[in-house]
């Protein structure tokens, strides 16, 4: 099978630009994540792909064969959109063959393809139904079915799992991957949902504005975003973002100013050190946040002025130096007005430079 390739994907609508220059590749066993903010371009993007915009400037090729210039009926590809139409006159069992008639699939075929999609999509008690006789998300599930029931260049989802309550998305998650598992195709999904990103792809591609803002696997996104806006995007809770200005790198260390207040960093661990009198953000997990005095990024005497519950863990909000500081911890034992001297551990700080790109650490060289 075939890897889709996209190169230098443009779409503008008059003067606005909704995608730009955006360029992947996507190997038959790998699913793609698209996900950002509502309006970055996403679903422009998987349009695009699909042949049902046509790009401004760029190319979309299956292995070494063009498609840009085809129309969406001639590129092959399945799409499962937000808004799925079942066909209201045929059962669950027809609309999910229903793709199967086009390519001329036996009886025999036909039969076990369904059985092996029902039965993954636990859809076999609804058969014999038809599509006003589902819940909203039998339908969305028949939808994905009907997607995945064929063999096509490459499978598109706009949020396949937008209509679903939460424990039937917590399940088809999984199902669904295991459903991509088995196809062999070039997978894309758009989704605003981090999580469904980081549980369905194997890599995601964080968009802003039109652009790509950082594509890699799951865990390297969250554990080394490139830049602020991934870094304040990707994971719950938010990112702890401090912006400083640096006074002073050298080999040893790294000296910042936090509205006035001098912190010192080890420097041997970051490979690019920023320069002199340029802005820098620090960021940090709230996870990362302790209530001790150890080495490494200091907060002393901060002001603890809300506290989240969050179920096992509770999420506390403190003031240090007038800069929000988010400390999560496993159960409850603050209270607002509380003072508190936290620190982050050096190895847990990311360091992002002056504009905004993230700074590489040793660490880093080493996973490369
Ligand atoms: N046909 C169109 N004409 C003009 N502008 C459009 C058109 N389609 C999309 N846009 C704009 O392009 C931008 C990207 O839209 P797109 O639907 O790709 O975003 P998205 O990331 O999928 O958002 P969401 O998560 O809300 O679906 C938006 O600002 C949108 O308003």
């Amino acid at each position: 099978m075939h890897e889709l390739h996209i190169q230098g994907l443009t779409k503008h609508f008059g003067d606005f630009v909704a995608v730009e220059d955006v360029s992947m590749t996507v190997r038959p066993d790998e699913v793609l994540c698209l996900l950002g903010p509502s309006g970055c371009g996403k679903t422009t993007t998987l349009r695009m792909i699909a042949g049902l915009e046509y790009a401004t400037e760029g190319a979309v090729s299956f292995g070494d064969h063009p498609v840009t210039e085809l129309s969406a009926r001639d590129r092959n590809v399945a799409m499962a959109f937000q808004f799925y139409a079942l066909y209201p006159d045929l059962t669950v069992a027809e609309n999910l063959v229903f793709p199967l008639e086009a390519e001329n699939a036996s009886a025999g075929e036909k039969e076990q393809r369904l059985s092996e999609i029902a039965d993954i999509l636990q859809l076999g008690s609804v058969l014999e139904r038809y599509p006003h006789q589902l819940s909203e998300g039998e339908k969305q599930r028949v939808a994905v079915g009907r997607c995945v029931i064929r063999s096509p260049n490459a499978f598109l989802f706009d949020e396949p799992l937008s209509r679903l309550d939460a424990k039937l998305r917590d399940e088809m998650r999984g199902s669904i991957r295991k459903i991509l598992a088995t196809l062999d195709r070039p997978t894309v999904i758009v989704t605003h949902d981090q999580l469904e990103a980081m549980t369905m792809g194997d890599r995601i591609a964080v968009m802003r504005d039109g652009k790509v803002e950082q594509v890699g696997r799951p865990l390297d996104v969250f554990e080394r975003p490139q830049n602020t806006f991934v870094a304040g995007f990707i994971g719950t809770p938010q990112m702890n973002l401090i912006e400083g200005s640096c006074l002073s790198a050298d080999e040893n260390t790294i000296s910042l100013s936090l509205n006035g207040e001098r912190v010192t960093l080890a420097a041997d661990q970051f490979e690019v050190k920023p320069k002199a009198g340029v802005s820098v953000t620090l960021g940090f997990r709230p996870r990362s946040v302790r209530e001790t005095s150890e080495d490494g990024l200091r907060f002393a005497d901060a002001n603890v002025t809300l506290t989240e519950n969050m179920g096992a863990e509770t999420l506390v909000h403190c003031d240090w130096n007038g800069f929000a500081v988010r400390m999560l911890v496993p159960g409850g034992a603050y209270n607002e007005g509380d003072r508190v001297n936290l620190s982050v551990a050096l190895g847990s700080l990311t360091l992002f430079g002056q504009d905004g790109e993230r700074l590489t650490m040793k660490s880093d060289l080493e996973v490369a």
